[in-house]
């Protein structure tokens, strides 16, 4: 059995165009069902269902045998026991740093001011401001970065952008590009060199897939 760890919305329906270009389709729509094991066309061949920064974990420990995980969460996640052979250019977006409109960065930076910084990407945080050289006073978040600007808990966010939508409709403002995330294909280094012969063509299959893409 391959079992193939994916969580629901974008990367759940990104995926599964590369999926078809490798001659899987999912039985069940996780839109409409509560069963977190997906059957496919292939007898041998699963989808399990899991939050998305559940998905390392799980190909890490052998819960699957591979998934489908963005860059921020393997980022955090610290990819130990994962190979991670492709960029699969889906669910693309950035993460950026981001601040009130009347929140002036660039002198905070300058001045070498402590900023008080939100985010659920502690990592990427931590390692961006270091870089930079800023100090910073991180408070973790799990969700609705947004609302701390504008509630005063934090003087900036590190969080996803990709139309912006989200920040200007709470009135922030992006000020700092930090990286570009996609999503990547991951595969258990164990089950890579034991379910070889079934994983390798599935891999080749998505490469393939992934190049005929049109640029995203
Ligand atoms: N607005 C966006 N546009 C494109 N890609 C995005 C966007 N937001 C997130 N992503 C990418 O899609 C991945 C999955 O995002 P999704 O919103 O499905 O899960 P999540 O809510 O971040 O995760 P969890 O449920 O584990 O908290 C993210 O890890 C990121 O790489
Ligand atoms: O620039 P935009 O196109 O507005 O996208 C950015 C938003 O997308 C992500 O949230 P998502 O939609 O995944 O919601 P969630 O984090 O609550 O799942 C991210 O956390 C931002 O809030």
């Amino acid at each position: 059995m391959i079992t193939l760890a994916l969580s629901k919305g974008r990367i759940f329906d990104e995926t599964l165009p590369l999926l078809a270009a490798a001659g899987i389709e999912v039985r069940d729509d996780p839109e409409h069902s509560r069963s977190l094991i997906l059957s496919t066309n292939h007898e041998d061949v699963r989808v399990v269902l899991v939050r998305a920064t559940d998905v390392p974990t799980y190909v890490q420990h052998g819960g699957a045998d591979l998934g489908v995980a963005g860059l921020d969460v393997l980022i955090e996640h610290g990819g130990q026991g994962l190979f991670q052979p492709l960029d699969l250019r889906i669910a693309a977006c950035r993460m950026s740093v981001a601040v009130r409109a009347d929140f002036d960065y660039t002198r905070a930076v300058q001045q070498g001011s402590r900023i008080r910084v939100a985010t659920k990407y502690t990592h990427i945080a931590r390692q961006h401001f270091a870089d930079k050289g800023v100090h910073v006073d991180l408070i973790k978040l799990y969700g609705s970065m947004e609302l701390a600007p504008l509630t005063g808990l934090a003087d900036a966010i590190v969080d996803l952008v990709s139309s912006g939508a989200t920040l200007r409709a709470n009135r922030l403002v992006e000020v700092e590009q930090i990286c570009a995330i996609s999503s990547r294909l991951v595969v258990n280094q164990a089950a890579l060199k034991l379910k070889r012969a079934r994983l390798r063509p599935m891999l080749d299959a998505f490469a393939s897939a992934v190049s005929a893409a049109p640029a995203a």
